[in-house]
Order: structure tokens, then sequence, then C-alpha cells
């Protein structure tokens, strides 16, 4: 199948295969360990997608988001195998492509659960494109932070309150700009980044003044475009340093792929 000719955006939805039954079989396995297997596995993904110019997003860890345009088919496969060979698990991967990063999303979602449920004892390793190209356009990145996160709650509250309150920012933040049909996900510490449509300006003034006023948080954002993910991740990180210095957010200009 060919991609959608509007696609300027391509998600891969990896999911470990038949995960729940393997963490109890024979018995259940120790929490701590599961969580290094999950960290090291996401780890490689990271290092997979980001040496590709993707990016990459841990999601629940037994499904993690990558934003994989220019990622093809044969690549996936390369990351199915990494994971067959050092890890005592395998990964299925939907591959979807969208005018806007939720509909990617949801076309690589419905690619992936058209393989069979995850918890499918017999669903093993399936890679499910509905594209047989990865579309090249230009993407759009979006950095957001909290505004004196340091000052303000790390150095002063409870970390448990702390941490609360900038992950309830998170879910005030991607709630919105999900209604614009972006992606956003809490990638640490005060920082989220979501994958965005070509959005006016007013849609982030007016998001930001959103969750000020939902979760009394105050957030800036730095947007970057270019023909991969890590262009426009760059050019958003570098026009979050400028809206740093400036105290206004900032749109960056199209940045170079070698950025
Ligand atoms: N994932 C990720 N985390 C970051 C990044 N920059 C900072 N952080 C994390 O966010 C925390 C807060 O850092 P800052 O945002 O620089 O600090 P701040 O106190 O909010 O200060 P201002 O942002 O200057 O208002 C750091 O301790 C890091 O954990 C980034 O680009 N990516």
């Amino acid at each position: 199948m060919t991609r959608p000719d509007d696609a300027v955006v391509q998600f891969s939805l990896v999911q470990l295969d038949d995960y729940g039954p393997w963490t109890v079989t024979p018995e259940p396995r120790s929490e701590p360990s599961l969580q290094a297997l999950q960290s090291r596995l996401y780890a490689d993904l990271a290092d997979f997608v980001g040496s590709r110019d993707g990016y990459v997003f841990p999601s629940r860890y037994d499904n993690m988001i990558a934003v994989s345009n220019r990622i093809s088919p044969e690549e996936h496969r390369r990351f199915q195998e990494l994971v067959r060979n050092h890890y005592p698990v395998t990964a299925s991967v939907g591959v979807g492509t969208g005018p806007t990063p939720v509909d990617a999303l949801g076309a690589a979602t419905e690619a992936l659960q058209s393989t069979g449920s995850a918890q499918d004892a017999t669903r093993t390793e399936r890679l499910a494109t509905a594209c047989d190209d990865a579309p090249g356009g230009s993407l759009t990145v979006a950095h957001f932070d909290v505004v004196d996160a340091t000052e303000q709650y790390t150095d002063r509250e409870h970390a448990f309150d702390a941490e609360r309150r900038i992950k309830r920012a998170v879910v005030e933040l991607s709630d919105r700009m999900r209604d614009h049909g972006a992606v956003t996900a809490f990638v640490g510490g005060d920082n989220a980044i979501a994958v965005c449509p070509d959005l006016p300006d007013g849609v982030y003034d007016d998001v930001l003044a959103g969750v000020r006023d939902a979760a009394g948080v105050e957030m800036r954002v730095g947007v970057g475009r270019g023909e991969t993910a890590r262009a426009a991740g760059q050019g958003a990180k570098h026009a979050l340093e400028r809206g740093r210095d400036t105290g206004e957010w900032v749109t960056a200009a199209p940045a170079s792929t070698d950025d």
C-alpha cells in the first residue's frame, strides 16, 4: 500500500509481544528486573531511532512510540532483530503515516492491532506497515519546559509533590495539544515534547494559557521545523534557549538536517 499524498509524518508503535503473560511466567518476575529490562530496551530503541534522526518516547514502555520519518521497513526489521538477539522478549511494530501526528500514530496503532492482540501468544515480531515509503515532508517539533522549575519546585517542594505538579501540567498540555492533532510526551525533568502539525502561533499562546489556568504551572515553548524529527527538535531546543533569554517563546526557522 502506498502512503496517502498528504502524509507528512510517520510514526512507529513498538509493542512487546505477549509481554504481560511473560512477566508472570513461570511466576511473577521481580519488579526491579522488569524495570531494568524495559529501560534497557527503551535505551536501545532511543539509540536506534536517534541515530536515524528520529525521535522516540517511552510511552508505557511495553508500548513505545517513535517519530520515524525516513526510516524504512527494512530498518524496522533490523531493530526487531536486535531485540530478539538481546532480550528474552520480541517486539512487533506498526508503522503509519498521516497529515497530522495524531493521524499517523492512529494509523500505526490500527496497523499493529490488525496483526492480533498484544497478548496473543502466536503474534511474534510482526511488522505492520500501511505504506511502502516514508514521507519526506517538513516536521514541526515543539519543546516545552516549565519556567523556573528548579527554584519554584525542585529546590522547595516535597519531591513527590513537585513530580505530581509537573506531570499534571504535562497531562493538561498533551490534552490541549491533542485537540490540535499533536502527539505530546513527557521526556524527563520539566520537559515535554510535542510533534505537531503546522500550527498558527496563537495556538501555542492559547495552550500555554490553558495549562497555566488549569494546573497553575507556567510553561514556555520553542518551536522548530525540519525534514527530520532531529532537525526540527534541535531547532526547537535552540528556540527554547532564545526564549529563556528574551522571556518570549520563539519559533525557529526551519533547521537543516545536519543541525
Ligand atoms: N529531557 C530533557 N530534560 C531536560 C532538558 N533540559 C533540561 N532538562 C531537565 O529539566 C530540569 C530543569 O532544567 P531547566 O528547565 O533548565 O531549569 P529551570 O529551573 O526550569 O530553569 P528555566 O528553564 O531556565 O526556567 C533539569 O534538571 C533536567 O532534568 C532537555 O532538553 N531535555
